[in-house]
């Protein structure tokens, strides 16, 4: 029988994961095989286990939440699984939704036990690996196999419109579970892509911080006070195989949560992550946030000069701003426990930029007190005002007591 896309009878379509699909819910993905699509977020509650889903029927709702209960480290969750296309296979999609949302709850709180699902059909006396729609409409019998890696099969739905005999049975569960063990490697490939490279993490001394910065001119700043403690830092330039983390918060708090939870969780060491940027009174405190890409990218040249654009013809009493930095440290796997601080410095735009020291905004931010831009101190002088400066000696009579617990 000739399949669609010259499939081999143990050919599974390919799987696309959009890992933490939902801003909003951490642990929440899209999974998509062939035509199929399921999105399942999964978020931890007071009470006891919640399995809602949209576009399913009830026994595939009751079955999936009967799979799903022997694999959960705890059943104070909520799972909501929805339907968004039915393209074949559909019962062993959603659960593979759900437990990829599963991997991505806090260390402790994810499944007890690698699993996957997968469909096998009995087509024209044959049996199919992961059936599509079309092939599955003309299914005499379907099996849905959980099971794990090393084929302990966790759960058999048997369906279709003809009963099966022993040797197609055997047939159709061989097929399933060669299915089972490459849906896990898909799942698993997709997982070290996008979420959690394998790092070996080579120092796990704990003189070392991570800084969750590729910014090099924050990294020289967090180093030479960190140096000064005897504690040694890196910074993500020094783990390259991390994803990229998107900087989607409307606050300067929100977009430091992200940063350091995120890494934190991954390398599973504590992480300190900076959040900053420059307020301008007569821009109503633009660029703030988006004073990384104020120029559309990440370009300090190009955000410098449409910077003194905006400003143009403004007088100097007017050019008041506002540098800000909020820190946010973080604990391995304990996201409730972050410790926030912030740091804000006062100065002026000036016309014409003074100054080689320094990133970003320094060579236009002069501060009055010293008669000088930021770019026109070291980095011991800009470390003694700065905002960062400032955040970061809120951070120190905290932070020593914090990480200890
Ligand atoms: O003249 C400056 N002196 C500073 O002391 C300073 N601190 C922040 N900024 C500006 O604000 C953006 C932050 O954006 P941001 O916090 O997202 O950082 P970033 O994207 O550069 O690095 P990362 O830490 O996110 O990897 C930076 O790019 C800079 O343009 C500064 N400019
Ligand atoms: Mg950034």
């Amino acid at each position: 029988m000739v399949r669609m896309n010259n499939r081999a009878d143990n050919d599974l379509r390919p799987v696309q994961v959009t890992w933490r699909f939902l801003k909003q819910q951490p642990a929440s993905v899209l999974w998509q095989r062939g035509d199929t699509k399921v999105l399942a977020a999964v978020q931890p509650t007071e009470g006891s286990l919640q399995v809602n889903g949209n576009g399913i029927t009830a026994h595939q709702l009751e079955w999936l939440q009967t799979t799903l209960r022997p694999l959960l480290a705890t059943e104070a969750l909520t799972i909501t699984v929805t339907c968004l296309e039915d393209g074949g296979g559909l019962l062993a999609e959603l659960f593979n939704a759900v437990y990829c949302a599963l991997t991505l709850l806090p260390k402790g709180k994810g499944p007890k036990q690698v699993a996957a699902a997968v469909t096998a059909a009995m087509v024209a006396g044959e049996s199919l690996g992961d059936p599509d729609a079309a092939e599955s409409d003309l299914a005499t019998s379907l099996v849905t196999m959980v099971a794990t890696p090393q084929e302990q099969i966790i759960a058999l739905e048997l369906g279709g419109q003809q009963a099966v005999n022993s040797s197609e049975f055997n047939e159709l569960i061989l097929r399933a579970s060669q299915g089972v063990t490459r849906t896990n490697d898909q799942r698993q490939a997709s997982f070290e892509r996008a979420v959690q490279p394998n790092i070996q993490v080579a120092d796990t001394d704990e003189q070392t911080i991570v800084i969750a910065t590729k910014n090099p001119g924050k990294a020289r700043e967090f180093e030479s006070v960190f140096a000064a403690e005897g504690i040694q830092i890196k910074t993500l330039l020094d783990y390259p195989e991390l994803p990229n983390i998107d900087e989607t918060g409307s606050t300067f708090e929100e977009n430091a949560r992200l940063k350091a939870d995120q890494i934190a969780a991954i390398l599973h060491l504590p992480v300190l992550a900076d959040d900053s940027g420059l307020m301008v009174d007569e821009l109503g405190g633009r660029p703030g946030i988006y004073s990384a890409r104020f120029s559309g990218d990440h370009n300090d040249a190009g955000n410098n000069a449409k910077l003194l654009y905006e400003l143009t013809g403004v007088p100097a009493e007017k050019r008041t701003a506002t540098f800000h930095t909020t820190l946010v440290f973080a604990k391995p796997d304990r996201p409730d426990e972050d410790l926030v601080v912030e740091g804000n410095v006062k100065g002026q735009i000036l016309g014409i930029p003074r100054g080689d020291n320094g990133f970003g905004y320094d060579p236009l931010f002069y501060v009055p007190e010293l008669d000088a831009t930021m770019a026109q101190l070291t980095v011991e002088q800009k470390n003694k005002i700065s905002h960062r400066a400032k955040a970061i000696e809120n951070l120190e009579d905290k932070w020593k007591e914090w990480i200890k617990d």
